[in-house]
């Protein structure tokens, strides 16, 4: 397998990546797109910082690839609908760069505080000016945080040991998490009239797009100093022009930009503006962590192993991951093993969860079922990423059900599908920790591994049904290694399940279909 690392990602975290024979890694000099277009199909996996722009165009030509690294927070650069349609991964780095980025808005609002930046340029330039600089200390100013999140929280308790007081803006937060961190929240409204100093550090998103507009910024009180070492864009810089040019900002300080790289802002003009090239995260120990997360991760994905810091699939705690992950293997199977007996168009998959499933967060193993399932009908591609997205573009509703009518098993999860023509539902189990069972079709009981080939007969319970089955199966030199039937009530319509080692020839399929009560015939592989 092949990782391309770009953006300057730091060299020496890679060992994750290195130390794997199976895993080339490859660190060419800055690429532009057509150049990385002409090579991505070479890579299963990839690394980026927030220069390289993972677009639709390149995804388009990454025919390998099965997962996008982001070493740092910020995944703005990578179209994740593009990813997430293609079943490319999309994993970064969140927590490694947080002090980084804390400790360049602490900078930030120091610099804006003492004109620490004019004064260094102005006396180098050969004059000793102290009465241009004249500062304002933080010691009992109001920081209004917008996005207490992990950033958010380190500023925060920095500002907290410069004395100052922390009032935030954060609605996915609660008030008790706020107040453990010792700050009072406030509507985004109440920030804007109390703060001294305004930071923002939240994600450039559709709500958060302008955040800081004209209108904000005339809430605002006189004389505000504002920073952003989040995202470009959350801040409108025309508008921030004119509320400096008014005098109703006295210091702005920007690390990011609406376009980036940016060298000629009109906020240049502002002597009271002080800018760095997007440097948040740019320290030694930031580079360094960010990049063994990701190469970690890189390695995990490329496995097949479960994988923390997920963007474009939900991220799972390890706690909950040691739940689920006995019971994928089994629901894949599941999900196989139904879309091979369920004749006609799928409209609806009902995945149902008893005993220790009904409480616990199941969704990793529904995606499980449907991969399985679309595994076996499509060409295409199908992954934990794009399979949810693959079943609702084919219009097949999913449904998942906790704590259904209650069952003898420990755990049990029963796929149901429902066809234009029929419906039909499988059951299954784990017995122990590892030991997975199918344990009933359509209602009557089986007691199958679920693991090479079987073949599915549904017939009437009687006699010479069994004996001519196995005959013309042994006729074709096929070995029968299993036998499991079940009924529900003597004479009635009962299932036969057997695990055989070879498929089983088209041919046989119809000569036992002919036998006198056999209702149907299907090659199962799982
Ligand atoms: N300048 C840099 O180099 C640099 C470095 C690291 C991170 N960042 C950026 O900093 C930002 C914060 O990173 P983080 O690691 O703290 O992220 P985080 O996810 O831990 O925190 C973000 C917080 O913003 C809150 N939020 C989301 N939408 C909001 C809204 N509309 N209004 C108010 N709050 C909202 C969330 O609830 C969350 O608490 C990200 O945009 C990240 O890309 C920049
Ligand atoms: O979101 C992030 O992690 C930061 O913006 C850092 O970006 P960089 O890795 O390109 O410096």
């Amino acid at each position: 397998m092949k990782v391309l690392v770009l953006d300057g990602v730091e060299e020496e975290g890679l060992q994750a990546l290195r130390r794997e024979p199976d895993i080339e890694v490859d660190i060419p000099n800055k690429l532009t797109e057509d150049q990385l277009v002409g090579i991505i199909g070479e890579y299963d996996g990839m690394i980026v910082r927030s220069a390289t722009k993972v677009n639709a165009r390149v995804l388009e030509h990454a025919t390998k690839l099965k997962v996008v690294g982001r070493a740092g927070v910020g995944v703005d650069n990578i179209d994740l609908a593009a990813a997430t349609a293609k079943g490319v991964l999309v994993v970064n780095a969140p927590g490694g760069n947080t002090i980084a980025a804390a400790e360049l808005t602490m900078a930030m609002m120091q610099s804006l505080a003492r004109n620490i930046p004019q004064a260094n340029a102005t006396l180098r330039s050969g004059k000793w000016d102290k009465k241009s600089f004249m500062g304002v200390e933080l010691r009992g100013k109001v920081l209004g945080v917008i996005g207490l999140g992990r950033i958010g929280s380190a500023v925060a308790k920095r500002a907290q040991g410069m004395e100052m007081r922390v009032v935030a803006y954060d609605p996915y937060i609660t008030e008790e998490n706020a107040a453990i961190l010792g700050v009072k929240l406030l509507s985004l409204e109440e920030i804007f009239k109390q703060s001294d100093f305004i930071t923002v550090h939240l994600p450039l998103t559709r709500e958060s797009k302008y955040l800081l507009d004209e209108k904000a910024f005339e809430t605002m009180k006189q004389g505000v100093r504002i920073i952003n070492c989040a995202r470009g864009g959350i801040i409108k810089e025309s508008a921030l022009y004119e509320a400096m040019k008014s005098g109703k900002v006295a210091g702005a300080a920007l690390d990011v930009f609406e376009k980036e790289p940016n060298t000629d802002s009109p906020l240049f003009e502002f002597n009271n503006f002080i800018a760095t090239p997007h440097l948040g995260a740019s320290t030694q120990e930031a580079q360094l962590l960010v990049a063994v997360d990701v190469a970690e991760e890189i390695v995990a994905a490329l496995k097949g192993e479960p994988v923390k810091n997920t963007v474009n699939i939900p991220s799972l705690s390890p706690k909950t991951m040691a739940v689920v992950s006995p019971y994928l293997s089994l629901a894949e199977k599941m999900g196989k093993f139904v879309a091979q007996l369920v004749a006609g168009r799928i409209k609806k998959i009902e995945i149902t969860y008893d005993g220790d499933l009904a409480n616990q967060e199941v969704s990793p193993i529904t995606t499980a079922v449907i991969k399985g399932f679309l595994d076996t009908i499509l060409q295409e591609m199908v992954n934990y990423v794009n399979a949810p997205l693959l079943a609702r573009d084919r219009g097949i509703s999913v449904v998942q059900k906790q704590a259904g009518e209650g069952s003898d098993y420990a755990n049990l999860i029963t796929v149901k599908a429902a066809s234009d023509k029929e419906e039909l539902s499988v059951s299954g189990t784990i017995f122990g920790r590892t030991d997975p069972r199918i344990v009933s079709i359509d209602g009557y009981h089986v007691d199958a591994f679920p693991e090479g080939h079987m073949l599915y007969i549904p017939h009437i319970d009687k006699p010479r049904i069994i004996g001519p089955v196995g005959n013309l199966i042994g006729a074709h030199n096929i070995n029968i290694s299993a036998m499991q039937v079940g009924r529900l009530k003597i004479g009635g319509k009962a299932v036969m399940l057997l695990s055989v080692d070879a498929p089983v020839p088209a041919e046989t399929l119809a000569e036992i279909a002919k036998i006198d009560g056999v209702l149907g015939v299907k090659n199962v592989s799982l």
